[in-house]
């Protein structure tokens, strides 16, 4: 499996295709070749002097009679941890919070409307360890921790909205914790959070030892910019996840993610542009970077060697639109920024091509899966 020496799919296509062949596979790989946006090039200054990668594309929408253009540019953050997992706590937040500020700052620079970070944003991905000390002293309060002040304040000055997926300790409910995304409006002010609904129980991703399913639906949060939604993650391999954020309403639906390649890459560029494509929405697929090492060994219950480290977390962040075009992936190995200009008048016109909601037959589903989930339920199965 390869680590940060295999750059990117783009790269290697790029490298080794003759330009025919290259223009046919980005065609059913890609949907279509996407315009590249003309970036500030004070952006591009500041990235390179912060050693991270931006790009940025934009989908495109036909013209309509009746309705103006509703653009919009989000932006998507990928990081490794800049401080090793065995520095002290306050010190690996304080320069999580720092990273994430300059990348935020080129972001403003380009104009971007909303801002989604990866999964568990504010520290390492050490639920692979099942210790819960120094672990769980990363979590904190949606409403009124560091992290959530930190953001308000990067909302505010930047008028940008802030999609900001953290460990969530809710002290005033038994200390439970939950893996959350805190959605703070351009504003500065809360605007909801929402929590992951689907927990892994595959190889490390040991996370039902630290926090809950979520308990609160899926709801989407209206913002000055279109209305998004949050699929946190293990969230992306459950197409019914992604439908409800869509009968709620979603435009574009964030999977903020930390997932390695051994494990999914190869799921990886398909879901959540088949998520996108399902439910005629834009969607953003995001996942940290790098190796995270750990202080103690554990073992992965597979008879092999107890290890320190999870695996490698690939990045190749990238958007994806309802007609099946999808940005490039960000790289495999470098903190990136990819900015996507977003035109929202794509979701309507794509659903009335393709109905997939006029034709999804939800009323046939909602009573069959009534009966399904019971527990004298029998499988249909017509035998001869
Ligand atoms: N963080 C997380 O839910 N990872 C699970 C693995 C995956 O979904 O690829």
């Amino acid at each position: 499996m390869a680590g940060a020496e295999w750059k990117s799919l783009e790269e290697c296509l790029e490298k080794h295709l003759p330009l025919p062949d290259l223009q046919e596979v980005k065609r059913v790989l890609y949907g279509k070749e996407l315009r590249k946006l003309d970036l500030p090039r004070e952006a591009f200054e500041a990235a390179s002097r912060e050693d991270f990668e931006l790009q940025g594309y934009a989908f495109e929408a036909a013209e309509e009679q009746l309705r103006r253009p509703r653009i919009v540019h989000v932006g998507l953050v990928q990081n490794r941890i800049p401080l090793p997992a065995n520095a002290p706590v306050a010190e690996q937040v304080s320069a999580l919070h720092r990273r994430i500020k300059a990348i935020v700052e080129v972001a403003a620079m380009c104009g971007v409307n909303i801002i989604c970070f990866q999964e568990a944003w504010t520290m390492p991905f050490a639920f692979c360890t099942r210790e819960k000390l120094p672990w769980t002293e990363f979590a904190e309060s949606a409403e009124d921790g560091p992290t959530t002040r930190f953001c308000q304040k990067l909302a505010k000055n930047h008028d940008m909205v802030v999609v900001s997926p953290i460990l969530e300790r809710d002290s005033e409910h038994g200390d439970v914790l939950w893996n959350t995304a805190v959605v703070i409006s351009n504003s500065g002010a809360i605007l909801g959070k929402t929590r992951k609904n689907h927990i892994p129980r595959v190889g490390d991703f040991n996370e039902s030892t630290y926090y809950m399913e979520g308990n609160l639906g899926h709801p989407v949060f209206q913002t000055q910019f279109g209305r998004i939604a949050v699929n946190i993650c293990y969230g992306r391999h459950h197409p019914l996840n992604w439908l409800m954020y869509s009968i709620n309403g979603a435009e574009i639906i964030f999977n903020p993610s930390a997932t390695i390649g051994a494990l999914s890459e190869s799921l990886w560029p398909i879901e959540a542009r088949n998520a996108a494509i399902a439910n005629h929405c834009f969607t953003c697929a995001i996942n940290r970077v790098g190796t995270e090492h750990f202080p103690n060994e554990f073992t992965s219950g597979d008879g092999k060697k107890a290890h320190q480290d999870f695996g490698y977390f690939y990045g190749s962040s990238y958007v994806a639109a309802p007609d099946s075009s999808r940005t490039p992936g960000l790289s495999r190995s470098r903190d990136g920024l990819l900015v996507a200009k977003l035109d929202l008048n794509l979701c309507q016109q794509v659903n009335d091509v393709w109905n997939f909601k006029m034709t999804g037959r939800y009323e046939m589903y909602a009573r069959e899966l009534a009966e399904a989930v019971k527990s004298n339920y029998s499988p249909t199965i017509v035998k001869e």
